[in-house]
């Protein structure tokens, strides 16, 4: 067996000879004792702009550069940009030597530390964290047998996999949750070459934001780690190829991070498997639906009527399953939490009168305005979010490991590190909010004596309700 740097040797020379252009002042750097897998680095000084490397659109691995649609032509009209390329992954993997991406699939990871593949007991760690709810294994291994298993036992021959017993379809399930956790970390939203939208009969441009772009895998582009506002470098889409360029100077030595968005640390461990401090201005908690409803139930707000009333708040796109509350420095109530769960509660605490009214206009509560009850109310539905995690953040900080503390062969310690600096993220915003609504309810407290007339916040001098 290759070592990983005789793998990245052999990667880097296949993507030279077949038409990459690679800027000498980088270097494919094995980073695993920073428990980052490979990575990016320069080795000279970079400037701002400088190519740092150019991939061909040919090398892609995708549908479109792979010669199986040509065999199976019809097959990808009922597969998404996802299954699809799962699909010609399985195929060209199949391939072996015989694949044009040999050399790419032998540095592409064979395990993730994403929570697809994580035990109940690490999982548990993550307490009532929301992002439980959204790893969706189940849903995955029912696609990949409805949609699937039934194209490879019809071409099986083409696709040169086993299928036939039962032990074969647990061992390609089990490759298609590896290769659809691959696709989540590694692949990009391949931009077409020409950019051009679909054109309807009356000639207008289509322009529908959910028309899902192919997706591809990016030899070498995917080979750069991320860490929040560290970015330095990104990829730009020309005609016949793809080029990383520096966004701005870059030492010898430093890492060449690509950005992989503003994800909260919940989210980068469901997607990437791995979490920074650097992510954790982006951390959000989430207070189910349902959480909100024995809130404002227990508060008495608006029992008559309220399935009507729901109806209605439904077809105004504010029912939601969850409402977030994200994290800011300074929390910010307008900012940070769900305008959406402000217009449910106001909305709510109306009379049936005003509650009809304001039905009748097909209009809603003010988000920029909160009145007392109804901060109050939202301070309710925070404490009871807290008490669905098992520990207080007091208890959790008390005894909190950093990252480097785990050792670094623990895989299992290392997950139960993560998993509690994620939920103290969660608890830490919970706090905020709590604390930036019991400002605000003293606030207005105090505005409510000065002024009888009024007791929501906001710059309006007149108490609004509809917007
Ligand atoms: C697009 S790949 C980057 C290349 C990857 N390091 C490799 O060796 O194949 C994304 C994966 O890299 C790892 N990664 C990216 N950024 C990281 C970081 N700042 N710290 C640790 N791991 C990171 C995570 O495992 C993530 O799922």
């Amino acid at each position: 067996m290759m070592d990983v740097d005789s793998l990245s040797q052999s990667f880097m020379a296949w993507l030279s000879n077949s038409g990459a252009e690679i800027s000498e002042k980088i270097q494919l750097t094995d980073l695993r004792e920073k428990r980052a897998g490979r990575g990016v680095v320069a080795i000279k000084d970079i400037e701002e702009d400088e190519l740092l490397f150019r991939i061909p659109r040919s090398l892609i691995l995708s549908v479109e550069n792979s010669d199986l649609p040509s065999k199976i032509p019809t097959v990808f009209a009922d597969l998404d940009p996802w299954l699809s390329l799962i699909l010609v992954m399985l195929y060209e993997y199949e391939k072996g030597k015989d694949s044009k991406w040999d050399a790419y699939f032998d540095i592409l990871p064979k395990e993730f530390n994403t929570l697809m593949f994580w035990g109940q007991d690490e999982l548990a760690e993550l307490q009532a964290s929301a992002v439980l709810e959204k790893i969706g294994k189940e849903e995955a291994d029912y696609t990949f047998q409805e949609k699937l298993l039934p194209i490879i036992a019809e071409y099986g021959d083409v696709l040169d996999i086993d299928h036939t017993d039962e032990a074969d379809v647990q061992v390609l399930l089990k490759r298609m949750h590896t290769l659809a956790s691959t696709i989540m970390a590694y692949a990009f939203d391949i931009e077409p070459v020409d950019g051009k939208k679909d054109v309807d009969e009356e000639g207008y441009v289509s322009e529908d934001e959910d028309e899902a772009l192919p997706k591809g895998m990016v030899p070498l582009a995917d080979m750069l780690n991320a860490d929040a506002d560290r970015n330095n470098a990104r990829l730009f889409y020309e005609v016949d190829s793809l080029t990383m360029k520096a966004l701005k100077p870059i030492k010898a030595g430093e890492e060449i991070f690509n950005d992989y968005g503003p994800l909260p640390r919940s989210d980068l461990l469901r997607r990437y498997g791995y979490i920074t401090d650097n992510y954790a201005q982006y951390d959000v908690v989430e207070i189910s639906f349902d959480t909100a409803a024995v809130v404002m139930e227990k508060s008495g707000v608006s029992s008559s009527g309220l399935h009507s009333k729901i109806d209605y708040l439904e077809s105004q796109g504010v029912i939601e399953d969850g409402y977030i509350i994200s994290n800011g420095s300074p929390f910010d109530i307008q900012e940070s939490i769900a305008p959406e769960l402000i217009v449910l509660v106001e909305a709510l605490l109306l009379t049936d009168g005003e509650f009809d009214r304001m039905a009748k206009r097909e209009k809603l509560p003010n988000p920029e305005k909160i009145s007392t009850k109804g901060a109050r109310i939202i301070r309710e539905m925070v404490v009871a979010r807290m008490k669905e995690y098992a520990t207080t953040l007091d208890q959790d900080i008390a005894n909190s490991p950093t990252l480097d503390m785990v050792d670094s062969e623990n895989i299992r310690q290392h997950r139960y590190a993560m998993a509690k600096l994620v939920r103290i993220g969660e608890k830490k915003v919970l706090k905020a909010a709590f604390e930036a609504l019991a400002r605000l309810i003293e606030k207005l407290g105090t505005k409510n004596k000065a002024s009888p007339a009024g007791d929501a916040a906001g710059p309006a001098k007149k108490r609004q309700r509809t917007q």
